[in-house]
């Protein structure tokens, strides 16, 4: 009560920051802010892959920040295998999982905390008591949207078997709507990053059912919006996070068995659920892990800034975003500021002991009180009356 207690955050000191390339501004800049907020300098290694990006970023922000705290370092594998040997306060690695572990394995040899944004196969159920045009519309934006390449975009949709064909027809209307009759030409439909990608993805595709798109361009790396149906959970396609814009239908009997599927499963960057049932929408919640959730919608708990941000199991540990990226990038160090004065009060600790010693200490500790409320009360008047009295100077 006489004491003064508080948490100061203090920065960690240089900070490492190495960026994916699916959304190279934002996944370099947004750590950043916190990082620069904290009071860290900063080292960004964006992707590789997302070159102009790269670039542009290592020309930029020397110009409006300070070059000895903020650097840019640009390179591949072999540069980032260099920089990881160095010694950092904290890494923010995003990227896949696999380089993950190798980040991890490089930062404990210096006992470097890590923040690793990882990915996964984000599930999205949809219940039979669900508005399905909405659903299929915001579903279609977010399976979509980068041509499928998003951390957190629907993986597969899980639904009952009755639904299946509505949800695809809903789509295909929903893309004619986004992207117009000849998707290549839209402005709005993007491409796969590269040639290795664009591979990768076509083999997901082997031996599926198509009931929706499936054109492809090698030339111009384009994959049309596509759906496939009755999806056996075996499959290729069900086995690794696609990151591109096919979207897998898996027909289960009901939401019990969704649960039991997402969960026979690594743990996700995301999670989603239609339904106008909010019982089920708190059940399936409860019933499952992942990163994030949104319900009745795709992504958006990505864009607010109250919330953390991160995954959990293999899609990743620790979070950041608004005040969480400040905190990620702080040592929380607990103060407690203590007096000179009032020696007499901290005499139950010191030796020599004695039971008398023991049963104040016990009282102070409030174990005698945990049956009344009135003795409670009147400890707080206890309490009250000492810090008076040690205010007015009389302990
Ligand atoms: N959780 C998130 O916020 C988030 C955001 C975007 C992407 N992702 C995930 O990232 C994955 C896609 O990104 P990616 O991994 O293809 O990106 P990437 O190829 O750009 O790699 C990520 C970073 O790791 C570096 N890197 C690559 N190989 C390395 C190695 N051997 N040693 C050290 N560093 C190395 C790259 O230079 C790059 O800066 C997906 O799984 C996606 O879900 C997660
Ligand atoms: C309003 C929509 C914003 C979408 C941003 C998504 C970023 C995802 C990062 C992971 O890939």
């Amino acid at each position: 009560m006489l004491d003064e207690a508080y948490v100061q955050p203090e920065p960690l000191g240089v900070v490492l920051i190495i960026g994916a390339w699916n959304y190279p501004f934002v996944l370099t800049i947004q750590p950043l802010i916190g990082a620069i907020a904290a009071g860290n300098a900063v080292i960004i290694k964006p992707s590789e892959l997302s070159e102009k990006t790269a670039k542009i970023l290592a020309e930029l922000l020397p110009q409006y920040l300070d070059q000895d705290l903020y650097a840019v370092i640009n390179g591949g594998v072999k540069e980032t295998t260099e920089l990881l040997k160095q010694r950092f306060d904290h890494i923010l690695y995003t990227g896949n999982t696999a380089v993950g572990k190798i980040v991890m394995e490089a930062a404990a040899k210096h006992l470097t905390p890590v923040t690793l944004e990882l990915g996964g196969k984000s599930p999205c159920y949809i219940d039979t008591d669900c508005d399905l045009d909405i659903a299929c519309r915001r579903i279609t934006w977010g399976k979509y949207m980068n041509c499928g390449q998003t951390c957190i975009a629907p993986d597969y949709v899980l639904c009952e078997p009755s639904l299946q064909n509505q949800i695809v027809q809903k789509i295909k209307e929903t893309v004619k709507e986004f992207y117009g009759e000849n998707i290549k030409e839209s402005p709005d439909y993007e491409r796969i990053i590269n040639l290795r990608h664009f591979k990768r993805i076509l083999n997901l595709l082997e031996g599926q059912k198509i009931a929706f798109g499936g054109e492809t361009d090698e030339a111009t790396r384009y994959i049309a919006p596509t759906i496939l149906t009755d999806v056996d959970p075996e499959a290729k396609v069900m086995q690794e996070e696609i990151f591109g814009p096919i979207l897998p239908i898996v027909p289960v009997k009901n939401a019990d068995e969704a649960i039991k599927f997402i969960n026979s499963r690594e743990k996700p960057l995301a999670f989603y659920i239609f339904s106008h049932n909010d019982k089920l929408v708190r059940r399936m919640i409860d019933g499952t892990s992942s990163g994030g959730v949104t319900a009745n919608d795709v992504i958006m708990h990505f864009t607010l800034s109250s919330l953390p941000f991160g995954g959990v199991g293999s899609s990743g540990m620790g979070v950041y975003h608004g005040k969480y990226t400040f905190d990620t990038f702080s040592h929380q160090r607990p103060c407690l500021l203590k007096s000179l004065k009032r020696e007499g009060a901290n005499k139950l600790r010191y030796p020599p002991n004695s039971q008398s010693k023991v049963d104040w200490a016990k009282f102070f500790l409030l174990k005698r009180f945990n049956k009344g409320k009135l003795a409670l009360l009147f400890l707080a008047f206890l309490g009250v009356v000492a810090a008076v009295l040690a205010k007015a100077g009389y302990y």
